[in-house]
C-alpha cells in the first residue's frame, strides 16, 4: 500500500497516522431523492479504511494492520507492551478499529485489550467542528478498567481509525496516563482529517 505517513502530537509520546483519509471531495448535484451526491478520492489507506468502517470489507483489515505494525511500530522505537483499541461512539456488530487492533496485537505477539478503555456510546463527533466542543462532548464519556492483574509497567499502543482534532485520542491517552500499569502511551490510527 502507499504510505504517507504524518506525525500526530498530543498528551502521548509519540505517535502516527498512516494517512490522509480524503484526498477530495466534489459536489455533483443532487439524486433523483434529492440526496447531495459528491465525487470522493481517496489515498489507498483511506479508500481500504473507508471500505472497512463502512462497507463492512472485513478483507481490509489483515493489510491495514500489517502496515500499522511494519511502518508505525519502527519509528516507535520501544517494546510496546500492550495494544488498546479506541472505543467506538457508535454501535456495530463488528467494530472495525477493534479488528485492526487485534491484528496489530496478534503481529507485535502482545495481549489487546478490548474493554480496558470503554466510551459512552452514542455520542457521534461526526458533526461537531471545532475541537472544543468535542473535548467538551466527550467529557466524562471514557471509563478505564484496570485489567491488569500482573506486576509491572507496560508500553501501551492505542489504535483508531481517523485523527481529526485529537479531542478523542487525548480523553482516551489522558485515562492510560493515569493508569499505574502503564509505562508510556503510543498512538497509532490509520487515517487522519
Ligand atoms: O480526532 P477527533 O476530532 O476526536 O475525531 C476522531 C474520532 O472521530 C471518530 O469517531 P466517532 O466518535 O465519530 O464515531 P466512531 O467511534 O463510532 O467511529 C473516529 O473514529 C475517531 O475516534
Amino acid at each position: 500500500m502507499d504510505i504517507n505517513l504524518k506525525k500526530v502530537h498530543g498528551n502521548w509520546a509519540a505517535g502516527y497516522a498512516l494517512d490522509k483519509h480524503t484526498v477530495s471531495s466534489t459536489f455533483d448535484g443532487y439524486d433523483d431523492n434529492g440526496h447531495p451526491k459528491f465525487t470522493t478520492i481517496r489515498t489507498a489507506v483511506g479508500e481500504a479504511t473507508y471500505q472497512l468502517k463502512y462497507r463492512q470489507d472485513w478483507t481490509k483489515t489483515a493489510p491495514l494492520a500489517q502496515e500499522i505494525h511494519d511502518k508505525i511500530i519502527p519509528l516507535l522505537g520501544v517494546k510496546i507492551g500492550f495494544v488498546v483499541p479506541m472505543p467506538a461512539s457508535n454501535e456495530r456488530e463488528r467494530q472495525p478499529v477493534t479488528e485492526v487492533a487485534n491484528e496489530v496485537a496478534k503481529l507485535l505477539d502482545v495481549p489487546c485489550f478490548d474493554g480496558m478503555l470503554t466510551k459512552t456510546k452514542g455520542q457521534s463527533l461526526k458533526n461537531l467542528h471545532t475541537k472544543e466542543e468535542k473535548i467538551q462532548a466527550l467529557e466524562g464519556t471514557f471509563s478505564l478498567n484496570e485489567l491488569i492483574t500482573n506486576n509491572g509497567k507496560w508500553n501501551v499502543l492505542v489504535v483508531d481509525d481517523l485523527f481529526d482534532s485529537g479531542a478523542t485520542m487525548e480523553a482516551a491517552c489522558s485515562k492510560l496516563r493515569s493508569y499505574n500499569k502503564v509505562n508510556n502511551v503510543y498512538v497509532a490510527t490509520l487515517t487522519w482529517k
